[in-house]
């Protein structure tokens, strides 16, 4: 699996003025964590929904595992990709195991029955997300907070090799939000390909392997964190002033680029971002 690639990408939605991608160029690498950060309305979500063949670009080529994301059936990539989509609302009551158990619908097909691997991914994802005791809650009477780790822990029991997750930990506490990247990445390192779009640009820093920064819907910078957060890249992009400190550690994420947001009046806003104004 060569994760996904994007060469060229424009797409416009058909009742906006201006494209959400422009000449978009990226690569999704396989068996790594990558974060797409970005900006609101740089164009994240929509990267997301390209990748997974729900729009189709007016130009350019994508492709995922080496073959065009057009040419892959629904069921196919549902098989591959595990996907938390950004918000969405049950179309009908279910209690937490039963949203949970949805994640194995690609392996059931329309009649085989619930087994033990099944139960065991289902109970081995509540766990991971620490919804094991709101099991047999229903999801309407859950907190954000609660409900957004019931549907990873959904992503997260169809156990498929990739998943992509628009901004998993929006309504987290500290340790739920903690724990879901320190999640993502032990499977990014332990052979799957993960994917998410995020506004925590501290800890994507801290825990992806690999960063694209999107502006404009154009890419900004891509690599690894410290390339990509650098304070004169992070000002432009964001027009905000900030400082880059590095993570004191201790642990394995020691020295990683951590974004310090300053204080608005040492910004003057300009037409492009923004420009420092450092006290004398
Ligand atoms: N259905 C739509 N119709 C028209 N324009 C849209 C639609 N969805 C998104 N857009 C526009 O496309 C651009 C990119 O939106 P997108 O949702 O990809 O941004 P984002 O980076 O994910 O933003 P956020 O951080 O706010 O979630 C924005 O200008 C947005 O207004």
């Amino acid at each position: 699996m060569s994760g996904w690639n994007c060469e060229g990408v424009t797409y416009r939605y058909p009742e906006a003025d201006r494209p959400a991608l422009r000449d978009l160029s990226v690569h999704i690498p396989a068996d790594a964590c990558t974060a797409v950060l970005g900006p609101n309305g740089s164009g994240k979500s929509t990267l997301l929904r390209i990748l997974l063949g729900i729009h189709r670009p007016s130009a350019g080529e994508v492709t995922f595992g080496g073959r065009p994301v057009a040419a892959w059936g629904r069921e196919a990539m549902a098989r591959e990709v595990g996907v938390v989509p950004q918000g969405e609302e049950a179309a009908f009551p279910l209690s937490v195991r039963e949203l949970v158990a949805m994640g194995r619908y690609p392996h059931l097909g329309a009649w085989r029955r619930e087994g033990d691997a099944d139960r065991r991914a289902v109970e081995e994802a509540m766990r991971r997300c620490d919804v094991s005791s709101l099991a047999a809650r229903p999801v309407s009477t859950l907190s954000g907070g609660e409900r957004q780790r019931a549907r990873v822990a959904r992503a997260l029991a169809q156990e498929a090799p990739t998943l992509a997750l628009d901004e998993p930990t929006a309504a987290l506490d500290i340790a739920h939000e903690m724990a879901i990247f320190e999640l993502l990445r032990d499977l990014g390192h332990g052979g799957r390909t993960v994917l998410l779009v995020t506004h925590n640009l501290n800890l994507a820093a801290r825990y992806a392997d690999h960063l694209i920064l999107l502006a404009d819907g154009q890419l900004a910078a891509s690599g690894p964190p410290a390339q990509v957060l650098t304070r004169a890249t992070v000002e432009r992009v964001y027009g905000w002033p900030v400082e880059i400190a590095a993570h004191p550690g201790p642990g394995p994420d020691t020295g990683a680029p951590q974004v310090v947001a300053l204080a608005g009046e040492q910004c003057v806003r300009m037409e492009h971002g923004a420009e420092r104004v450092d006290a004398a």
